[in-house]
């Protein structure tokens, strides 16, 4: 077990967001070409064919925006981009550049061709945005010296860059600076064959021994996320290592993560006890934010930000004027009758396929 597994926190097992230890252990994961890119065939066919034509016509490629939840693939793209237009590669975020004068610093920086990944773009300052505009348009920055009326502009020239700016909320950007991106991708979602494939590829990475049934277990958990497929596929190679002779059955994957309390759907603790909440204590809703999550024991933020959005997508809670809602699937998940016997499908639609 490396450092970063030990300080992974056992009780985020399946949110979608990595902290700098678990980017660190993901990077020996990452697909290093389109061809490895598995699971979003259509946004590697486009791209790809993007980043063909440009290397056919010598020019650096259009700038592209990846747009998604965490999780899908945004940097590992930026990388792949960087390494299929054999150009080198720049990272660095929104939140990073808080005056334009750190961006005009990193653009003046670049090297001809490089690829500029800028992540959590829709976070960057507003006159760094505005100076991103005439730099992915004209590849020029106005670098303003002095102060008051007697300031002045001084163009500068910056090498042509790919900027490939990432963003979890595409609906945030600015129109104007949307536009400048000649090329969009929208990430979607993994279905599970795809998840078993990128959880076959990643244990050969680790040398941890799987079968495909294993592998299925795995991926069904995972919430339509290769990082989460990743992160369950460490753990469960941890207790196949402890408790067993190292190799991933369905059954030892199964009783490993019922350890870490993630079920057959992928919820975990607190989606569960949303959902118990919902059913046992307000006889399925309508409830407050504030009251279901003060009857969890945590923050009104934690609920709507970490739990509610998978319970929603999963069809198991609805957000409605009055207070949120427990759907018959929510009941049936957690073995309740529903009240008033609602038809409706027995589990939740398995939205990842
Ligand atoms: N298509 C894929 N095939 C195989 N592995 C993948 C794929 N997409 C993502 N991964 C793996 O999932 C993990 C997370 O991917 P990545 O860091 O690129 O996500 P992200 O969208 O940039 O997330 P964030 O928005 O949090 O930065 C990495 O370990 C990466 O190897």
């Amino acid at each position: 077990m490396n450092a970063a597994d030990e300080t992974e926190d056992l009780g985020s097992l399946v949110q979608p967001v990595a902290d700098a230890d678990e980017r660190a252990a993901e990077s020996a994961l990452r697909p290093t070409s389109l061809a490895e890119f598995e699971g979003q065939p259509r946004v590697s066919d486009q791209l790809g064919l993007v980043l063909e034509a440009a290397r056919h016509r010598g020019t650096v490629a259009d700038h592209v925006l990846l747009s998604g939840p965490p999780g899908l693939g945004k940097t590992t793209l930026a990388m792949i981009i960087a390494g299929e237009m054999g150009a080198p590669l720049r990272i660095s975020s929104g939140p990073a550049i808080t005056h334009a004068g750190d961006l005009a610093a990193i653009l003046s920086g670049l090297t001809e061709g490089e690829v500029f990944f800028l992540d959590e773009i829709h976070r960057m300052s507003r006159p760094a945005e505005e100076m991103l505009y005439l730099a992915m348009e004209d590849f020029r920055v106005d670098v303003v010296v002095g102060k008051g009326p007697g300031a002045t502009a001084i163009p500068l020239e910056i090498p042509r860059f790919t900027l490939v700016g990432a963003t979890t909320r595409a609906g945030l950007l600015p129109g104007p600076l949307r536009d400048r991106f000649g090329f969009t991708a929208q990430l979607d979602f993994y279905d599970t064959a795809a998840l078993e494939h990128i959880v076959h590829r990643s244990a050969e990475l680790i040398e941890a021994r799987l079968d495909a049934a294993g592998a299925a277990e795995i991926a069904r958990r995972s919430r339509g996320t290769p990082r989460i497929a990743n992160r369950l596929l460490r753990r469960v190679r941890d207790y196949a290592q402890v408790r067993a002779d190292g190799r991933i059955t369905p059954a030892l994957a199964r009783a490993a993560l019922e350890l870490y309390e993630v079920d057959e759907l992928g919820l975990d603790r607190l989606d569960r006890a949303v959902l118990r909440a919902m059913c046992t204590r307000f006889g399925g809703g309508p409830v407050g934010l504030s009251t279901l999550a003060i009857s969890v024991g945590e923050e009104r933020e934690t609920v709507e930000e970490v739990a509610e959005p998978f319970l929603v997508r999963q069809g198991f809670l609805m957000r409605t004027p009055r207070g949120r809602v427990a759907t018959p699937a929510a009941w049936r998940h957690l073995g309740l009758a529903v009240p008033g016997g609602a038809s409706g499908p027995d589990t939740a639609p398995d939205l990842f396929g």
